[in-house]
């Protein structure tokens, strides 16, 4: 019996999970992590690679139109992939299509975003192709290796600590604060839309990870907390325990998020941060805080891993589960689906925890 007609009728982790996972896995290899890592034949390192392409750009929605922060989200979208390997970059290949009337000067604006964000994560761009093509459509690979075991989203136990490395909330509080006309001094200005123009790839923290052999499994945030703890939890077939109340924001986030009046980690709840979540043995848990520290990441223990199989979270007393904020492809309830706007007014406005005594917040 077919399972469904369409694409659609499954949504991406249907999928990925019941077409490409069972067609792609084999005993040698490790199928669903962010990034498809092999060995070197002969070689005792891995080969780590990812590919994904670059969708339109929240700064360019919000107008900020300069080509270069698509750029730049085209390598970080990438290199994230990596960092949640732990790998150190090898380059990045780009497969850029573009009109042929694209001014020269907007693809040298391009071309200088995936250059500056490659660099600071230490790499560039290696090769890729140019194609004439009816709209801008950009995707790249990045490759990167491993010297020990690719850091992979399974490989927790129950009672792990689960950490997000990298700052929470920013880009939602930059968003707010240009789509509602906020007036901010600056230095908190610069500090919100940095995650929104520039995201960094978290690759330093997630090579530190990987050689201190620090964590048990990791993901990046590309796809939302909600979407990501549920991606953690199914790898390692276990549940996720949040306290909401444990996420501290930077305090140009905290202003953002009181000048709107809603509680502050709403912002965390949305993509954007391009974090890193790693579970870790709570024995750890210091020497992750330590390392972080000396890359200057900052890093904030949201919760554990439990048995079960959801993504239970407390929020000002009351215990549920985290709301969908979906973010699969192929779905129609995902936020590709119903747009950017209901996205961000659920996020602002919408119920966090799915109590069964009290559905409405
Ligand atoms: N066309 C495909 N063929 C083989 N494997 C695939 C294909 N598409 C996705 N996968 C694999 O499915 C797994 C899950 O992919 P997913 O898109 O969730 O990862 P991701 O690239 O980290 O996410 P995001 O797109 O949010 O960055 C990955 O291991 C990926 O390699
Ligand atoms: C500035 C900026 N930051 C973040 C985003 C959102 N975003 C980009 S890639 C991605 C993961 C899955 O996408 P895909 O399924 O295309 O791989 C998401 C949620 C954006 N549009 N603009
Ligand atoms: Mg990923």
């Amino acid at each position: 019996m077919r399972l469904a007609a369409t694409l659609g009728d499954l949504g991406e982790q249907k999928i990925i999970e019941l077409i490409l996972r069972p067609r792609y896995t084999t005993a040698e290899f490790r199928f669903g992590d962010d990034c498809a890592s092999v060995r070197v034949p002969n070689g005792a390192a891995w080969l780590v690679t990812t590919t994904d392409p670059c969708p339109e750009p929240v700064a360019a929605l919000i107008g900020y139109l300069d080509p270069y922060f698509r750029g730049w989200l085209l390598a970080t979208i990438n290199l994230s992939d990596l960092a949640a390997a732990g790998a150190e970059p090898l380059g990045l290949l780009t497969s850029l299509v573009l009109p042929a009337d694209t001014a020269v000067d907007s693809f040298s604006r391009l071309l200088d975003g995936i250059d500056d964000c490659c660099a600071t994560a230490g790499t560039r761009v290696i090769g890729g192709n140019i194609k004439e093509g009816q709209k801008w459509e950009l995707t790249a690979t990045a490759i990167g290796t491993c010297d020990t075991s690719p850091l992979s989203r399974s490989g927790a136990e129950p009672g792990d600590a689960v950490l997000v490395i990298g700052d929470m909330g920013s880009f939602w509080a930059g968003y707010f604060a240009k789509t509602r006309g906020l007036v901010l001094p600056s230095e908190h200005d610069d500090f919100v839309m940095a995650n929104v123009l520039r995201p960094q790839p978290k690759v330093a923290v997630g090579l530190a990870m990987r050689r201190a052999n620090l964590v048990s499994a990791c993901i990046d945030n590309s796809d939302g907390l909600y979407t990501s703890l549920s991606s953690l939890a199914r790898a390692n077939g276990m549940g996720v325990r949040v306290d909401l109340s444990s996420i501290s924001v930077p305090p140009p986030v905290a202003a953002v998020a009181e000048l709107l009046d809603v509680s502050p980690e709403r912002f965390a709840l949305g993509w954007g941060d391009w974090q890193l979540i790693c579970t870790t043995r709570s024995s750890n848990v210091e020497a992750v805080r330590a390392t972080c520290n000396e890359i200057g990441v900052p890093v904030t223990t949201i919760g554990e891993m439990v048995s079960g199989d959801s993504v239970q979270v407390t929020h000002l007393g009351r215990a549920g589960q985290l709301i969908t904020l979906d973010s699969q492809r192929f779905t129609p309830d995902s936020w590709f689906t119903t747009g950017l706007d209901a996205y961000a007014d659920r996020l602002l406005t919408g119920t966090i925890v799915n109590s069964p005594k009290t559905p409405k917040e």
